[in-house]
């Protein structure tokens, strides 16, 4: 019979999440794995897995494997997720916890509540503008045209939150489900990208997120930074200030300073329930 063991679901602003902790075996899923338990009809359910291993440099280690089975570099509302997991877990309620992730060792503080976290503020590092998963020439530039057939060229925002993003200001919103498949991916990024439609506010944002390897999500925290970078580049919005990003999930705040050197994200987290599955042992 398959190995049986415990898995966690978990949620923030509607972008879900499948925790299994690992930190005994150190062993990782591999893709099928993780595309049968994002299946919503034959699976689980989830917009994404998120392997909880042993770290060497940090209380532990996300890896972010999304619906289809690919591994993304990061995850804003996975790592709220991954938090309140590790202190619902844990026997305390600690002021920080730094987790290893593939955009490094980010520092986090729980916000807690009635139900123990509630919300988390994420140091998410520096935004950058050239990375080698940003189209080659994006030199710095805070645009950058992309050629696309049958479409006028579209000017965008190509930035790295560790994984890859194309921010379109100004981009109908409606245009998400027609254009967002189409752009993710676009030849320009090595290894596909998340799309952002974005509306740019008064005092905020409004963004519609086509992410990569899941489609259209509720709502995507490294897009909602992605995007907030994208307009203080532009001068649209203020650096220095908590920006409200509005998504179909709902709205998360975000930090940029003038120097895109570490990025701050905050927003909501909440616990849905605990199962028990039987995975296939890797093969
Ligand atoms: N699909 C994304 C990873 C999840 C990002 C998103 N859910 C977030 O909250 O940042 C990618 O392939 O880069």
């Amino acid at each position: 019979m398959d190995a049986r063991e415990r898995i966690f679901k978990y949620q923030g602003l509607g972008n879900d999440f499948i925790i299994l902790d690992r930190r005994r075996t150190g062993v990782d899923i591999d893709a099928a794995t993780s595309r049968w338990m994002c299946d919503r009809r034959l699976g689980i359910g989830a917009d994404g897995v998120l392997a909880i291993l042993p770290s060497k440099n940090a209380s532990a280690r996300m890896v972010v494997h999304n619906a289809d089975g690919s591994i993304a570099e990061m995850c804003g509302n996975g790592l709220r997720c991954a938090v309140k997991y590790l202190v619902d877990h844990s026997d305390e309620n600690p002021g920080r916890i730094d987790v290893e992730t593939g955009a490094g060792v980010l520092s986090c503080i729980p916000g807690y509540g009635d139900g123990g976290v509630i919300g988390v503020d994420i140091s998410m590092g520096p935004a950058r503008l050239v990375a080698p998963n940003l189209p080659s020439g994006a030199t710095g530039k805070p645009f950058l045209d992309l050629p696309l057939p049958d479409h006028p060229e579209l000017r965008g925002s190509a930035v790295s939150m560790g994984n890859p993003h194309l921010v379109l200001l100004d981009q109908p919103l409606e245009d998400a489900p027609r254009l967002g498949p189409v752009l993710e991916v676009h030849p320009s990024f090595p290894d596909r990208t998340n799309v952002e439609f974005v509306r740019v506010e008064s005092d905020g944002l409004t963004v519609v997120v086509w992410e990569r390897g899941c489609g259209l999500t509720q709502a995507c925290g490294t897009g909602a930074c992605a995007s907030a970078v994208a307009a203080v580049l532009a001068k649209r919005l203020p650096a220095d200030a908590w920006l409200r990003v509005t998504l179909p999930g709902g709205d998360l705040r975000i930090r940029v300073p003038s120097d895109l050197s570490d990025i701050r994200l905050r927003g909501p987290v909440a616990f849905v329930f605990e199962g028990v599955v039987a995975l296939p042992s890797p093969r």
